[in-house]
């Protein structure tokens, strides 16, 4: 469904991503995985165009999509719930997620409203509120929120979970569980490897700009000295 070859990427002089492959079947979790600063938010910025890819390619569902802009790509079917949240701070909660609806590409409505509300009761208590007045953990459910209101094929995560407390971070797995049983692929960024393998089909390993390993995650879990040498402190 998603494919990236070779893809190369800079800041400047800098050459952050060196000839990243990586695809994504329909349906499929993948997990992206590399110590802080390797590349996974650029090839996520890179693959959304958000950042201009210098070579290679991204397809869609089959057709090129290189160099297409963010919300081009939103359209085509890509919800993105980025690192920092990305939500309207001003705005309440109903009239985030409200101004998000949609029906995806194909005309799919799975998620309503009413199922985002079902699925993130915080939320459905705090309808008033401005995006400002929430926590972390429901700021990042707001997010994931907006970004399912426009029905999107495939869901990417960067950092989820990052900066909230345990319980709400065994809650927002659950709701990335529960997306991945509903035919959306996701692709899931989170620096808890572990989490991130037991919640994904597949995981690539970047490690400065390159993959430097990838498979089935049930494999990787079962190589500790693989995981420790690109992902240990
Ligand atoms: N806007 C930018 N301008 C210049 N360099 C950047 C920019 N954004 C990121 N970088 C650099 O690119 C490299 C890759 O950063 P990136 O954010 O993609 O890594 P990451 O794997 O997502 O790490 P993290 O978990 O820390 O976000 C790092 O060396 C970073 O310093």
């Amino acid at each position: 469904m998603l494919q990236i070859s070779s893809l190369n990427t800079y800041y400047g002089d800098s050459h952050i991503l060196q000839g990243v492959d990586l695809a994504i079947a329909p349906g499929t979790a993948v997990g992206l995985l590399g110590r802080n600063g390797m590349g996974k938010t650029t090839l996520i910025r890179s693959l959304m165009g958000y950042v201009p890819a210098a070579s290679g390619k991204v397809a869609w569902q089959g057709r090129d999509v290189t160099g297409c802009p963010p919300e081009r790509m939103a359209r085509l079917g890509i919800g993105y719930v980025p690192e920092g949240r990305g939500i309207f701070p001003n705005l309440s909660v109903r009239e985030n997620l409200v101004m998000s609806a949609r029906r995806g590409p194909t005309g799919r409505k799975d998620w309503t409203y009413e199922r985002v509300l079902d699925t993130f009761p915080r939320l459905a208590e705090r309808l008033d509120n401005g995006g400002n007045q929430l926590s972390g953990g429901e700021q990042q459910m707001l997010s994931i929120g907006r970004a399912l209101m426009t029905n999107p094929d495939l869901m990417i995560l960067d950092e989820a979970t990052e900066g909230l407390a345990p319980l709400i971070v065994a809650e927002i797995w659950k709701v990335i569980a529960r997306i991945g049983t509903t035919g959306i692929s996701t692709l899931i960024v989170d620096r808890n490897y572990h989490a991130v393998l037991s919640h994904t089909d597949s995981a690539v390993v970047l490690e400065k700009g390159q993959v430097v390993a990838g498979g089935s995650s049930a494999d990787l879990l079962a190589q500790p000295e693989t995981l420790a040498r690109y992902l240990g402190v």
